[in-house]
């Protein structure tokens, strides 16, 4: 694994790839993924975000990108859902990623606690690891840089509660972040279109991960089909 700056320095000013697709989702497979990833690094991606120890293993063997690993996991008792828990983290350790992606929102988590309380011991123990923090809020993002993270994503605004709703991408939040914490901020979430992808990083951004607009079909095609049905009606 190279070191830390390497690896950001990498991804700097570049098209990160997210290539997921849930059990329910239509593509749902390692080897669709990791094709998605081939297909992507052949693109110009520069770096592929990637669900679950099997798609990443796959992925690996496909491109020889840095990349973003999270595990997402649903638990009854709460609605953190990516890398949710010490359980997740460590297997992402152990498998080896780039960068380890966990929710760091305000949210209680599983196990019954919040991200500044879980987060001081994973930082001391995988202190060789990149660590992205996945927020919602400009709150969140700020209590995940004093807590040690190494780069700030804004890839859950719009999806908690207290930020539904909000217009996506999230250039507000991007450029407040940008302005204030001097580490890597990566714009993630709602990114639809190379015009968009151009305005976040106009805004500052580091890097920029762009996901259902590549790679999920299922979503594009009905952005193509709705725009002919408003046309029908209106
Ligand atoms: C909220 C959530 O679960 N986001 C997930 C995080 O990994 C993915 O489902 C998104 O595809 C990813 O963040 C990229 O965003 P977009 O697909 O909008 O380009």
């Amino acid at each position: 694994m190279k070191r830390k700056e390497e690896i950001l320095k990498s991804i700097e000013r570049e098209l990160i790839v997210s290539c997921q697709a849930l059990p329910e989702e239509p593509l749902h497979s390692p080897y669709i993924m990791a094709r998605m990833a081939y297909a992507a690094m052949l693109g110009g991606a520069k770096g592929i975000r990637a669900n679950s120890i099997d798609d990443i293993r796959e992925i690996k063997k496909a491109v020889n990108l840095p990349i973003i690993g999270i595990i997402k996991q649903v638990y009854d008792e709460s609605n953190v859902f990516i890398t949710p828990t010490r359980k997740e983290i460590d297997l992402l350790y152990q498998e080896g990623v780039e960068i380890i992606a966990i929710d760091a929102t305000n949210r209680i988590r599983p196990d019954g606690k919040v991200i500044s309380e879980v987060f001081p011991a994973i930082r001391e123990q995988y202190s060789n690891q990149l660590f992205m923090a996945d927020c919602s809020t400009y709150d969140e993002a700020k209590q995940a840089y004093e807590l040690g993270f190494d780069c700030l994503g804004t890839t859950l605004s719009g999806y908690t509660t207290y930020t539904q709703g909000t217009k996506l991408p999230d250039g507000e939040l991007i450029a407040s972040l940008v302005r204030d914490f001097p580490i890597p901020i990566i714009a993630e979430g709602g990114i639809w279109t190379p015009e968009e992808l151009k305005r976040v990083f106009e805004l500052g951004a580091y890097s920029a991960v762009v996901g259902t607009a590549i790679t999920r079909p299922m979503d594009i095609t009905k952005r193509f089909v709705k725009a002919v049905k408003f046309d029908l009606e209106g």
